[in-house]
């Protein structure tokens, strides 16, 4: 019998070109996957449908995918469960982009001095950027992981403030208004970079969609722009705005967002500049299997191009509080079946690229602890503060301590390991001998990271590996 795919399962209202049909069957995409061969899309297509020739999922065929997907986890990283110690900090919500599925932004118009009326938005000045990660480095993590809206008021640097000023299109064209006109200035980007590159952490900022903001109204290459910012402190870059890299799926959920093509662009000049990437999709909204698989083969063909990407994230749509449900377009986000497959095909999919998330923040524990067994590796990060999916409707909390990593690890019966950013860096972690805080970090001193505890006259002298 099979069961429906999810809330999301009926997509014919959006008369997509891009339609989950082949010429492949089934039981020939699994065999080739359990053998190691490359999938075509169409592979991935019947694998991620357990068989397009039925609507809805086939549990039993949808065991032999997520089976053969834990296997190949563990031929590529073996056991080990990894997370980071990190800290997320949203520099602002302003932003005049629209998306669809988003309720991170608010309208920058509300941030003007001259406008009346609350909102519940915020931007940070680079030194409150910089109190807020020096505080958390104190507390033992080693990455800031930092994405905000993209503020009328952000630049690159002075010279670019100059170039949007004297531009000779309408403001709104290039989105640009001086940070004068608003109640808090976000300072520039690079500034923003320095501040929250302190003590040696790891900066983990500046998406595919910020970058483009930050060279609007100009001709610099994306590469020279991540090389300033590389300069200015940044070490990698997150590979979110990518949504469905399918244009009749942007033109839906995105609109404002740059095209599949420039997104392409501007992580290539992110490696080129010498920054690490990661990739995502945030999927489980308007679009069908073949869009998904589809997705999944640009991010691979980058890949091959360049071998700068070290995870892929599989962001699953929470749908509460956005305009996308609210206005009635979807009824909701991807089903657990639909989660499970879509990260067992990434795995088996993405031949190239090592590393593949469990994000608690988008599936909570329970299902989160469920995917290390799909196909996934990563656990994500501690994150000690988060702002998108909680807004969106999200209720997985916004940390994990050490000790619940290692104690839902454990659980599973898999080692609990520390890593850095780029993976290079690992720590195993025994269960038996807590506590088990970071110890990678610069100022990381074995306590636990989350005590919620200032450090005190006696305590173990900071270690600085
Ligand atoms: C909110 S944006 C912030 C950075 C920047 N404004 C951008 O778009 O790149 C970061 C990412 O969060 C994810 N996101 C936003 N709203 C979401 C939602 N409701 N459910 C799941 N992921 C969401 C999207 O993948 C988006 O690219
Ligand atoms: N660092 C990771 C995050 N950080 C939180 C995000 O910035 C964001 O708030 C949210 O996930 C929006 O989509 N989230 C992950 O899922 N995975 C990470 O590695
Ligand atoms: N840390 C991941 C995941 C992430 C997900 C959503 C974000 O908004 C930001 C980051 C990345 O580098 O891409
Ligand atoms: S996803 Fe990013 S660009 Fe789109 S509205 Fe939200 S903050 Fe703005």
């Amino acid at each position: 019998m099979r069961e429906p795919a999810g809330p999301t399962d009926d997509r014919s209202a959006f008369d997509f070109d891009v339609v989950p049909e082949t010429d492949q069957s089934f039981e020939n995409a699994l065999a080739k996957a359990r053998a190691g061969d490359r999938l075509t899309v169409d592979d991935g297509i019947e694998l991620l449908t357990t068989g397009t020739e039925d609507e809805g999922v086939d549990p039993i065929r949808k065991e032999r995918v997520l089976e053969a997907a834990d296997r190949r986890r563990a031929e590529v990283v073996g056991d080990d469960v990894t997370f980071v110690a990190n800290l997320n900090n949203n520099v602002t919500t302003a932003c005049n982009t629209g998306c669809l599925f988003c309720n991170f932004k608010d309208t920058a118009r509300r941030f003007e001095a001259d406008h009346d009326g609350e909102h519940a938005g915020f931007t940070k000045t680079p030194a409150e950027s910089r109190a807020i990660v020096e505080d958390a480095l104190e507390r033992g993590i080693y990455e800031v992981t930092s994405v905000s809206g993209l503020h009328p008021a952000f630049a690159l640097n002075e010279e670019h403030h100059e170039i949007l000023d004297a531009h000779d299109s309408p403001a709104r064209d290039v989105d640009y208004k001086p940070p004068s006109v608003y109640d808090t200035d976000p300072g520039t980007y690079l500034e923003q970079m320095r501040a929250m590159s302190v003590g040696g952490v790891h900066l983990h900022s500046m998406t595919p969609e910020e970058a483009d903001h930050a060279r609007r109204g100009t001709e610099w290459s994306y590469e020279d722009v991540y090389r300033e910012l590389k300069a200015a402190g940044l070490d990698s870059a997150p590979g979110t705005a990518a949504e469905i890299l399918v244009e009749e799926v942007r033109e839906v959920i995105c609109p404002g967002k740059i095209s599949t093509d420039e997104w392409v662009r501007a992580l290539e000049g992110a490696i080129s500049a010498g920054l690490d990437v990661t990739s995502t999709m945030m999927y489980g909204h308007v679009e069908n299997e073949a869009h998904r698989v589809r997705h999944l083969k640009v991010l691979r063909d980058l890949q091959d191009r360049t071998g700068g990407i070290t995870e892929f994230v599989p962001l699953s749509f929470v749908h509460q509080h956005t305009p996308l449900y609210e206005r009635g377009v979807v009824d909701g986000g991807a089903s657990d079946a639909e989660d499970e497959l879509l990260v067992a095909v990434s795995r088996l999919f993405l031949d190239n690229v090592e590393n593949v998330q469990s994000s608690w923040v988008k599936f909570g524990n329970a299902k989160a602890l469920k995917l290390l067994n799909c196909g996934a590796n990563d656990f994500m990060g501690t994150i000690l503060s988060e702002e998108i999916t909680t807004r969106a409707g999200g209720t997985y909390g916004e940390f994990r301590s050490f000790e619940e990593y290692v104690g839902m690890i454990s659980a599973i019966g898999r080692p609990a390991v520390e890593r850095s950013t780029d993976y290079r860096t690992r720590r195993r972690i025994d269960p038996d001998d807590p506590p088990f805080g970071p110890r990678l970090g610069p100022r990381a001193d074995g306590t636990p990271v989350l005590d919620g505890r200032p450090p005190e006259p006696g305590d173990p002298a900071p270690a600085d590996d």
